[in-house]
């Protein structure tokens, strides 16, 4: 066995006995480590200083606690994280999720992909992420703004805008923000640079709500120039019905390409006619419903009950945009049997190892996560350059940025992926890719 097999099993096999119970965690290193060991190879170096020993332990973890008080005057207490995974390219960045679900292996694994994700932008961001599992679901807007302010009266000690920037993820829109920003500035005084996805008329950068979806098609696009397709007339299955899945749907659509599906946890619909982003978006955002309301706006539209993967339909692009694991390897089976040659994550790790391994053996186009759904934090990124410069940037420069950092995302994976004697293994080029400046970083400034 080679030196650089033998250290990514030694730190794989700590990680397990320390962590046996982050199985979210676990996949996530397992899956970079999987792709990683040409780099070790060229770099002994990396092996030398256990960098990858430090990469995977985070630099700070803290768990606390959220007491609120519900509609009926009863004491709730929810439990909720911050992880600061890695500094040293720039301040953490990474969102806050309130699902109930959420958990450390969850908060951590999502911190370890946001490293990598955030490095690919180009932009100086180091990786963190948090959350709670407070579920916003069916709660008042009163009882979601207290608990958002009892959670920022803790989180805000160990945060600010050269430190730590968080922002929204699953349950944690522009409603939350909102509360999260208010609840600092009136501790704090007044410092818009503390969140990103904040309001316009607080801060809050234009183009910053559509870009994860829209960064996810600018990236595909790449992806299928590359390949000399583009997106004009394909038939796409997007799965999710939020943030990325709206934005995702409205760009497809603009650039030529039909979307037959949205979905949420109960069901999905389907409309060989193409999805309209607007209903979704008024049925999710604004009236907060569910995705079965939509069958019965749009005639042409039916409702399911179950996982959209589970649902046998003739496409040519998978782009899952709703949580975790969502797709397993018997479900990939029916992705490649319906004939798609392309499957890009909008989530963050939709597929299981399983699901990737059949996307990869059956040659199909893979985009992942930390590549492409790295619009979301790019614009982040550009709205703290917005907030520093005490500068508001128009939709369409926002907009070509951010087109230009996803063209680059693809093109850097695509080239490392090359370098590394990988091509085309679009996984192994953004886990290289995204490595290489967060290691050369880490080696810059010695053993912290
Ligand atoms: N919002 C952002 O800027 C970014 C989000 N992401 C990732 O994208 C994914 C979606 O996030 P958002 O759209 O922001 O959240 P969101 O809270 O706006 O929407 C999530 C949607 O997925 C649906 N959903 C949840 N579990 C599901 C399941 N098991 N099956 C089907 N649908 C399900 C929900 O009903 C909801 O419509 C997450 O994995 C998140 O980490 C990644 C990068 C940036
Ligand atoms: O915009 C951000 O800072 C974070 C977005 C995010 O949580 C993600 O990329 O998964």
């Amino acid at each position: 066995m080679s030196k650089a097999s033998e250290y990514l099993e030694s730190v794989q096999k700590l990680i397990e006995q320390r962590d046996p119970n982050q199985p979210e965690f676990l996949e996530a290193v397992t899956n970079f480590f999987t792709t990683i060991k040409p780099v070790l190879e060229k770099h002994p170096e990396y092996v030398e200083s256990n960098l990858l020993g430090r990469l995977t332990e985070p630099e700070r973890a803290f768990q606390f606690r959220v007491p609120w008080v519900d509609d009926q005057g009863q004491v709730q207490v929810n439990r909720a994280f911050r992880v600061q995974f890695n500094s040293a390219i720039g301040p953490y960045k990474g969102g806050l999720r309130f699902h109930p679900t959420v958990n450390l292996s969850i908060i951590k694994f999502l911190g370890f992909e946001q490293i990598f994700k955030n490095s690919l932008t180009g932009l100086p961001i180091g990786g963190g992420k948090g959350g709670s599992d407070f579920n916003p679901k069916g709660k008042s807007d009163g009882e979601v703004m207290r608990f958002t302010q009892s959670f920022m009266t803790e989180l805000q000690k160990h945060i600010g805008p050269d430190l730590d920037v968080p922002a929204g993820d699953i349950g944690v829109g522009g409603r939350e923000i909102g509360y999260l920003y208010g609840q600092y500035k009136r501790l704090n005084g007044s410092q818009n640079g503390i969140l990103t996805g904040k309001g316009l008329s607080y801060g809050g950068s234009l183009a910053r709500t559509e870009a994860t979806g829209f960064g996810l098609l600018y990236y595909v696009d790449a992806m299928l120039k590359d390949h000399g397709q583009t997106l004009n007339n394909k038939k796409v299955k997007v799965s999710g019905a939020g943030n990325v899945a709206i934005y995702a749907v409205q760009k497809a659509a603009e650039l030529g390409a039909t979307v037959l599906t949205v979905s949420d946890s109960n069901g999905f619909v389907y409309d060989e006619n193409g999805i309209d982003y607007k209903v979704v978006q008024q049925i999710k955002e604004v009236e907060r419903g569910r995705i079965k309301d939509y069958a019965d706006r749009v005639k042409t539209a039916t409702y399911h009950e179950g996982s959209v993967w589970d649902f046998d339909v003739d496409y040519d692009l998978a782009l899952p945009c709703a949580t975790q694991n969502e797709i397993d390897a018997k479900q990939a089976k029916l992705v490649v049997k319906d004939g798609a040659q392309l499957v890009a994550a909008g989530a963050n790790m939709p597929s299981t190892p399983e699901a990737v391994k059949v996307f990869r053996d059956a040659n199909l186009l893979y985009g992942p996560a930390k590549a492409a759904n790295a619009g979301g934090v790019a614009v982040s990124a550009l709205e703290m350059s917005q907030n520093s410069a005490r500068l508001s940037w128009t939709f369409e420069d926002v907009d070509q940025r951010l087109q230009k950092i996803m063209q680059n995302i693809y093109q850097e994976s695509a080239d490392a992926a090359k370098e590394y004697g990988v091509e085309g293994d679009y996984l192994a080029g953004a886990n290289i890719a995204g490595f290489l400046k967060v290691a050369d970083a880490m080696m810059a400034q010695g053993i912290v």
